[in-house]
């Protein structure tokens, strides 16, 4: 049986990858920095919180993180843990830093350490890419990071290339663009819209507001890129691949489609307010998932617009539970 170490456990990804290695018959250990009750709400919601073995360590800190892997020796390990949220990242530059790039260092030094013959995910993001002025984003594009999020993941991406290339250890970045589902907070924009749009439709909330909604994203579906974290590490050789769907729709277009599908007229419900704006955001974001379908066999069945219907359809029946 194959062992698999997540860190992060209790997120959006982690909760969908451990449901799938879960299904690949892995033994899962899960790692979380909290073992507190409320922490593993996706885990119950996937109905496998009993089924994955919880432990508790802060990624942050090299000697528990030391002393996991040395405990478990897994087969592969995917860190998808650090504080993800752009927005909240000019508030906690600290904390995003060292929990997403001191974190990942953290780990490439236990397995360098240790000889670890383990295959490392690292969660990777196109907010690395920042602003390209039109240009679609592959694996080639330099990345001008304008986030202290995209700094330190930026970070991480290079430090793993580096072990990768230094240490012949098998390590791969996923360059993961926007990807949402059911499990997402409603610190993100997806949820926050899909969530506030359906207490609208019964009659609950009678507005919404938002940032810039001029942007432009690519939104995939969250379940099929853990498949994709998954198969970068079942590869002859280690390698960064950018996971997107291709297309790219406004956030104005992501609103309609969740109100049209509840039979609403967003305009009269959305009003924007400058506490959403960020001190610099990305406005347009196109991504090539080219690579990843050549060489994974990878490919997003699910664009932006499907999402947005699909998290509708999953708040509705959430909702009525
Ligand atoms: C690839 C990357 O993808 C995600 O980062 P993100 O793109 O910043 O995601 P978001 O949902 O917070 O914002 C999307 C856009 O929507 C705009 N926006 C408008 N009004 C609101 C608003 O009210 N709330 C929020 N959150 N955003 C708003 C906001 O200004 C931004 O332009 C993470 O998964 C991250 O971990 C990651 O790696």
């Amino acid at each position: 049986m194959k062992r698999a170490i997540i860190f992060g456990v209790s997120g959006q990804d982690g909760a969908f990858l451990a449901q799938l290695l879960l299904g690949k018959n892995y033994r899962v250990i899960g790692v979380s920095r909290t073992m507190r009750t409320d922490s593993f709400h996706n885990l119950e919601l996937l109905n496998i919180r009993n089924k994955i073995e919880l432990v508790s360590s802060s990624i942050h800190d090299f000697r528990s993180v030391f002393t996991i892997m040395n405990r478990y020796k897994p087969d592969e390990v995917y860190n998808l843990a650090g504080q993800s949220s752009v927005a909240r990242s000019f508030d906690e530059p600290f904390e995003t830093f060292e929990s997403i790039s001191v974190a990942n260092l953290n780990l490439l030094e236990v397995i360098r350490i240790l000889k670890l013959p383990v295959r490392l995910y690292n969660a990777g993001s196109g907010d690395c890419f920042g602003n390209m002025d039109g240009q679609t984003a592959c694996e080639e594009t330099p990345f001008r990071p304008q986030s202290p999020y995209g700094v330190a993941k930026s970070a991480a991406y290079f430090q793993v290339a580096n072990y990768r290339k230094a240490y012949d250890i098998f390590a791969c970045t996923g360059i993961l663009f926007n990807h949402e589902s059911y499990l997402r907070p409603e610190e993100f924009v997806t949820q926050k819209i899909v969530k506030a749009a359906c207490l609208i439709a019964k009659g609950q909330a009678d507005e919404l507001l938002l940032g810039n909604i001029s942007i432009e994203r690519d939104w995939g579906w969250a379940p099929e890129y853990v498949t994709a974290m998954w198969m970068m590490l079942q590869t002859k050789k280690a390698d960064d691949y950018i996971i997107a769907t291709g297309i790219t729709l406004s956030l104005k277009e992501f609103i309609a489609v969740v109100f049209d599908y509840l039979d609403l007229n967003w305009k009269k419900y959305v009003k924007t307010d400058d506490q959403f704006l960020r001190p610099t955001d990305i406005q347009t974001i196109r991504a090539n998932p080219g690579k990843a379908e050549k060489k994974l066999n990878w490919k997003a069945r699910y664009n932006g617009y499907d999402v947005a219907r699909m998290m509708v359809d999953a708040e509705l029946k959430y909702q009525k539970k």
